[in-house]
């Protein structure tokens, strides 16, 4: 799915009415139906309703809801916050639909404002995504009041107060909502996590905006749902023997971190790669041997660290860096393995923090490499940025410069590829917040790169199915008590 900015919606709005063509009141009632057919999905008559609305299309599809939800029967009180004069032409039509139906009460002043009990819902049409500065005054103490009351509040596009694709300041006056109903398409501003509590649960309704519009328009902006992350699967052909699947090398482990390499590497093998060998310390020989009969292993002559590199000619793909430490040889190694290595390759945890520290290394990635930093990884690679839209930009022209891939870990997951775009991940939940979570995806990645997967496409689809088997080892183990091994076991597509 693609994600348009503000500019882009306002124009993708204006082609559908010109070329479907629907009047623009009749686009209002459409996406004020899809909102209210998810609205009662979720809920029933016997909720009562208080919609806020602004004078703008966002207050004039709230009037519309308004409208639809009193003749499904729930009790709807409507107010309209009369902060200004200027009223949008599908504001004032709805208004007078409205009339005979149902009674408009109107705000003027901050002390008149209605109780709300928690047995209400509260639908914020406030401001949508024609939000232009920064909320004030009366609309800003209407925000104030809905986010103090205890009933369920449900956004209808966009909280009142969120810009779609540029940051706010800390001090803006937002709406917290608990859902938000947003039309078409997913919007910037829900992927990044300083947003969370001004999205709640975000959910994408279809108002039937024009698809070839949308497919034309250009944006480095996607979201990697369902559909996008299932049509990246590489069905695996009856004839198929395990060379088909290629040979990965992992390097991992230290000691006291031979479960960072015990981890990535059951995933790599839960991932489809067709051989596996472990590069580890000769401390890891038993632990691997026994936990992992299916890998082979390739032992270092050290007994704590890495500290040589393996002959690479029969490996397929590379995936170095979980529990490696930061050790001189260690470093060296990577320095090698960078020198020589002519397969596809991915380098995660002290992998990076090792080009951190020495920037000469990032210089010899080869082309399309995979790195997957955490934030804290990515701001020692990168530097620091100011907010999230900046550490974003930050990894854009990092991958573009170097010519990298680079997966930017966190509650949607950015995987950004080298000509700057960037694919969000849907999947995924807070329980993958845990130890070896990072190790697990390694492997996969490993495995993919080895399955002849572009580095593009085994990093969309490898966040996506990590995600997936988090969401699903959740489920089975709840947030709180899942591990990684939980993912692993997880896995399969
Ligand atoms: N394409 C779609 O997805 C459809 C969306 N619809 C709905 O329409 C809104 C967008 O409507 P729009 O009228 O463009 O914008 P708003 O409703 O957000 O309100 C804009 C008006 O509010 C003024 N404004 C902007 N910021 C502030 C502020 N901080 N304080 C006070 N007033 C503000 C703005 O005035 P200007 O001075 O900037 O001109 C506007 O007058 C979208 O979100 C959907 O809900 C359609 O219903 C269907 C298609
Ligand atoms: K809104």
């Amino acid at each position: 799915m693609k994600i348009l900015n503000a500019g882009q919606i306002r124009a993708l709005d204006a082609y559908t009415i010109k070329n479907e063509p629907i009047s623009s009141a009749d686009l209002m009632e459409r996406a004020s139906q899809a909102f209210v057919n998810w609205f009662i999905n979720c809920f029933d008559v016997s909720k009562s309703v208080s919609i806020f609305c602004g004078k703008g299309n966002n207050g004039g599809d709230g009037l519309a809801i308004a409208r639809l939800l009193h003749a499904k029967g729930f009790q709807v009180r409507v107010f309209v916050i009369e902060y200004t004069d200027k009223e949008s032409d599908d504001f004032k039509q709805n208004l007078e639909r409205l009339a005979g139906n149902l009674q408009v009460q109107s705000i003027y002043e901050s002390h008149a404002m209605p109780e709300l009990h928690s047995d209400q819902i509260i639908i914020d049409a406030l401001l949508g995504s024609g939000l232009s500065r920064p909320v004030a005054g009366l609309l800003g103490d209407v925000i104030e009041h809905v986010n103090g009351a205890t009933g369920i509040i449900i956004s209808i596009d966009i909280a009142s107060g969120l810009y779609v694709d540029k940051p706010n300041e800390k001090s803006d006056t937002i709406v917290k909502p608990d859902h938000t109903v947003t039309f078409q398409l997913p919007k910037l501003a829900f992927m990044m996590p300083q947003n969370a509590e001004f999205t709640g649960d975000w959910h994408v309704v279809d108002i039937g905006l024009d698809k070839r519009f949308i497919e034309e328009t250009l944006s480095p902006y996607y979201y990697t749902d369902k559909p996008a992350g299932e049509a990246l699967t590489k069905k695996r052909g009856k004839f198929s023997h395990k060379g088909t699947f290629g040979h990965a090398l992992i390097l991992a482990g230290r000691y006291g971190k031979m479960g960072a390499a015990v981890l990535s590497s059951r995933a790599c093998l839960r991932s489809g790669a067709g051989l596996l060998t472990v590069h580890v310390p000769e401390c890891g020989y038993e632990i691997l041997q026994i936990s992992l009969p299916e890998a082979m292993l390739s032992i270092d002559p050290n007994q704590r660290n890495i500290t040589e590199l393996p002959e690479l000619s029969s490996y397929s793909a590379i995936g170095i860096g979980p529990g490696i430490g930061q050790e001189p040889l260690t470093v060296r190694v990577l320095d090698e393995l960078l020198e020589q290595i002519s397969t596809p390759l991915i380098v995660d945890a002290d992998g990076l923090n090792i080009l951190s520290k020495h920037p000469d290394l990032i210089d010899k990635l080869p082309e399309k490499t995979i790195l997957s930093p955490h934030p804290k990884e990515f701001q020692r690679l990168a530097g620091d940025s100011a907010n999230e839209f900046e550490r974003l930009e930050l990894a854009r022209n990092f991958a573009k410069k170097h010519n990298v891939v680079i997966i930017l870990k966190g509650a949607y997951t950015a995987v950004i590829l080298t000509n700057g775009d960037v694919h969000f991940n849907s999947t995924g939940n807070a329980g993958m917040a845990t130890g070896g979570s990072g190790d697990v995806l390694t492997g996969i990645l490993t495995a993919l790169l080895a399955q002849k997967y572009t580095p593009e496409d085994a990093a969309i689809f490898g966040v996506y199915q990590h995600g997936l088997a988090g969401d699903r080892a959740a489920e089975r183990k709840t947030k709180t008590a899942m591990i990684a091994s939980d993912i692993i076991e997880n896995l399969g597509w």
